[in-house]
């Protein structure tokens, strides 16, 4: 099956079965091509007068929508252009995207998706995806029907109470599955048409939001409990039945939720939380990206943390899983991760708040002379003074607390530190590269997870890589979708994080964006993680074997890229 056959199948999918003609056709975003129909299909379609004369083609239209794009001023404009391009005609938006993804890629995700959520009633401008409203959960079924695509293959749904370190977005936090799953299709090469973003909408407890009289979501305080957990699960259950086959993405959920949801559906059908599995999947594979650059063995390396949340303590187990796969026992690897909160350092002489923290605690008989005063708790930089660590993760969701003194005693216990200050967006950054640099003299590798521009210091260009969830989670999909993979394991987010790594190496050298390869070849790295995925799914029993030639060409054939194709009527 060629990839053209693909898209046009797509494209006569949506007609079918109510033939579209006219003005219907140029208000459907995954039919309309604009100025570029031809003339044989403005006849047939009956666009005739509807559009103006002149024929263009996708790249003649690229480049008019480029040029208005960069007549804005804002990132938020910018956005709001995007959004609005996305909504009339998402081959030409993905094309655009897809030409510019090093520019692009900041406006339509991290970090301008935060603001865009934080604004969300304000540039409300059409709609796209669902909202499921919990006093409308009788409805979910109908609401289900009436997703404009009939074939879908990846949902990403968020509550918007945890919008990347933004807290409690309510509705608004609708920006987060558009703007994913958009990198889904740039990136992942998964068809837009067979994508659904939802917000399940439960309420909100930001204030601002449920007092501004523009507010779009349910005006009324966060459903808990009992109540949230059955709403969560007509849900569910309503998605299971309608596409068995599904991949549903948990995005932007809170901490207390998380884990569990994760925990209780992932047995259930094909899932994941992007924010506890695809960011550790992700820092992992930079990670090992790191120990090799730095030429240190990772078993032999701690690692401290800062921030213990459902993120933090899902990649230190990550980290654990990838020393234990490199020969440690796990009750060693444990003894190397070091997760300090507001609290200090996570032990057991204190109470955890969540087993997930509990599994991280250090033995408080180890560290119990670490403290500077009498008491229990034992401070970041205590801990880097007495573990020595080469590791430093920051995921705190807290700007600045990576200071010059904390950096500076990185710097003195190991060559070569490695530091990934991960907090999203920029704002909530826990040290700016460029001051990292300045404080390591230059020694530090540095992984962040919004985006950063090269520093330059003392005459010499150091690249900042994006350790961010978008270089894993489209190949994991598409990597599920070319296996028909019915689970996600462990297993196939290990496999994705040493893809990762292993076209990290690949690209050293060359690359303009230091431990991870250029954004550029993301959907050659994608390629290569959906492979690996795909394989380690057939290992673990939850795809059908085969050759790694008919997975790859699978892989190929899902692969969708923004193109035109000729459309024809239906009856
Ligand atoms: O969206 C991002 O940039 C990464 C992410 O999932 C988050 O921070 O919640
Ligand atoms: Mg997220």
């Amino acid at each position: 099956m060629t990839e053209e056959f693909n898209t046009a199948k797509t494209q006569l999918d949506i007609l079918a079965p109510t033939s579209l003609s006219g003005n219907a056709i140029l208000e459907n975003p995954l039919l309309n091509k604009g100025t570029a129909f031809s003339e044989e299909e403005r006849i047939e379609l009956g666009l005739l007068g509807l559009l103006p004369p002149h024929i263009e083609s996708l790249d003649d239209q690229a480049l008019r929508a480029y040029e208005a794009f960069s007549m804005f001023e804002t990132e938020l404009e910018k956005h709001i252009y995007l959004r609005a391009l996305q909504d009339n005609n998402e081959i030409l938006f993905y094309r655009m995207v897809h030409d510019h993804l090093t520019e692009m890629m900041p406006i339509i995700y991290t970090p301008v998706v935060g603001e865009a959520c934080q604004k969300f009633s304000e540039i409300y401008r059409r709609s796209r995806g669902l909202f499921i409203s919990y006093p409308e959960r009788q409805y979910i079924e109908t609401i289900l029907d009436n997703a404009i695509g009939k074939n879908i293959r990846v949902i990403v749904v968020t509550d918007g109470e945890r919008i990347l370190g933004l807290g409690d977005q309510g509705a608004g936090g609708m920006g987060i599955p558009i703007g994913k799953l958009s990198l889904y299709s740039v990136c992942g090469g998964i068809d837009p048409a067979t994508t659904l973003p939802i917000t399940l909408d439960v309420g909100t407890n930001n204030e601002e939001r449920i007092k501004d009289p523009l507010y779009i979501g349910w005006r009324h305080s966060r459903i808990n409990g009992e109540q949230y957990y059955e709403f969560l699960d007509l849900f569910v259950q309503a998605v299971i039945r309608k596409w068995p086959q599904v991949v549903l993405q948990f995005e932007d959920f809170a901490l207390i939720h998380a884990t569990p949801l994760l925990e209780k559906y992932r047995d259930q059908l094909c899932t994941f939380n992007d924010d506890i599995q695809g960011t550790a999947a992700v820092t992992v594979g930079t990670l090992l990206a790191a120990v090799k650059a730095a030429n240190v063995s990772l078993c032999e390396q701690n690692v401290v943390f800062l921030g213990a949340g459902s993120a933090g303590c899902g990649i230190a187990e990550q980290i654990i899983a990838a020393m234990v796969m490199l020969g440690l026992t796990e009750a060693d690897a444990r003894r190397h991760i070091f997760m300090v909160d507001r609290h200090g350092l996570v032990h057991d002489g204190m109470e955890a708040k969540f087993p997930f923290q509990q599994r991280l605690a250090q033995s408080y008989t180890r560290v119990a002379n670490w403290s500077a005063d009498s008491s229990q708790s034992i401070s970041l930089l205590e801990v880097i003074k007495q573990a020595r660590p080469a590791i430093l993760i920051g995921v705190s969701g807290q700007p600045g607390l990576f200071t010059e003194e904390i950096i500076r005693e990185m710097t003195r216990g190991t060559a070569t530190p490695i530091i990934f200050p991960l907090s999203n967006p920029t704002a909530r950054i826990e040290a700016e590269p460029a001051d990292v640099i300045k404080w390591s003299d230059g020694k530090a590798l540095i992984a962040t997870g919004s985006p950063f521009s090269p520093v330059n210091y003392k005459g010499q260009n150091y690249p900042i890589a994006q350790c961010n969830n978008s270089y894993i989670f489209p190949g994991i999909g598409l990597g599920i979708l070319a296996s028909e993979a019915s689970r996600v394991t462990d297993g196939m987010l290990m496999a994705a994080a040493i893809a990762l790594s292993e076209s990290a190496e690949n690209d050293t050298g060359s690359s303009e964006s230091g431990l991870l390869p250029p954004l550029e070849d993301i959907r050659k790295v994608s390629k290569n993680i959906a492979l690996a995925v795909g394989l380690q799914a057939q290992s673990d029993g939850v795809a059908s074997k085969t050759s790694i030639e008919i997975l790859q060409d699978k892989i190929n054939e899902t692969f969708w890229e923004p193109n035109y194709h000729p459309i024809k009527h239906q009856l």
